[in-house]
């Protein structure tokens, strides 16, 4: 049986060969952002008066399902910058996360800080198309690339001024994808995303392997400031929150309770 991961790829090569005829490359030239320098990623999250949390915009997921459908982009995102996020993930893809490109485009209108565009990248265009909407970064996940395609994609997205954040489950991901040309960022999933099983020692694994150029972001299943407080004792930098956010009405106020309680146990400005 086709895994989950299987299936988005499938239809993810379908989307972008229709996207492609639709919008062909020279249109997203004339966007625009297409010629503004996007922001950094990683200067942002080793900023010392922020939180490091990137807070996602997530409206589902092939393992939760519905998280969140009505909570609206603008509001949401201004206000997960004001509670004090570092930076904002944006879900784009429609099929299994109920995302779409414009989110991203009315994320951008409304905030100044370093936006991920969250999406399965198999293809320079999408890197493109990525740029022309304002995203400042892009996701490569080394679980449905090869090794040369994350250094092709990930060059290409460096040489149009992006970041990249190579996303790995496990020390042989990591080991086989680590290019310093083509990977600014290395994202560790505390999800499993063949079963979805969750765990926080994926990420006290791997840290050490990591090295020190790059800076560590850890992902999923994040939820509590004492979890967020035992990654970055592990080195970790960067926190990819999104569900224990989306899952309230108003997840805007769910991120600013947690910064207030990581700021109370541990200032982070002091
Ligand atoms: O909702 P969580 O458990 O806080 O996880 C956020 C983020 O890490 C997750 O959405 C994610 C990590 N890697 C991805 C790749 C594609 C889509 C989504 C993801």
């Amino acid at each position: 049986m086709a895994t989950i991961l299987d299936q988005i790829i499938q239809h993810k090569r379908g989307e972008v060969a229709e996207r492609q005829s639709l919008v062909p490359v020279k249109l997203l030239e004339r966007s625009l952002y297409f010629n503004t320098q996007p922001l950094s990623l990683r200067h942002y999250l080793l900023r010392e008066d922020l939180s490091g949390i990137i807070a996602e915009f997530k409206r589902k997921s092939p393992s939760k399902g519905w998280i969140n459908p009505h909570a609206p982009v603008e509001r949401t995102t201004i206000g997960y910058m004001q509670a004090g996020a570092s930076a904002l993930s944006i879900l784009t893809d429609r099929e299994f996360f109920g995302g779409q490109n414009e989110d991203l485009i009315t994320a951008r209108r409304f905030n100044f800080c370093p936006i991920l565009r969250k999406d399965f990248v198999i293809d320079e265009y999408q890197i493109l198309e990525a740029k022309s909407i304002g995203a400042d970064a892009v996701l490569l996940i080394a679980a449905v690339l090869t090794p040369v395609e994350i250094a092709t994609l990930g060059r290409f997205a460096r040489s149009l001024g992006m970041e990249v954040l190579l996303e790995v489950h496990n020390a042989e991901e990591l080991d086989r994808s680590l290019d310093a040309e083509a990977v600014n960022l290395v994202g560790v999933n505390n999800r499993n995303l063949h079963d979805f099983s969750m765990s926080l020692e994926t990420s006290a694994e791997l840290a050490e392997r990591i090295p020190n150029s790059f800076v560590k972001v850890s992902e999923s299943g994040l939820s509590t400031a004492a979890a967020i407080r035992q990654v970055r004792g592990y080195g970790y930098r960067g926190f990819l929150l999104g569900e224990a956010f989306m899952r309230h009405s108003r997840p805007e106020k769910a991120c600013a309770a947690l910064v207030q309680e990581l700021q109370a146990a541990a200032p982070i400005t002091a």
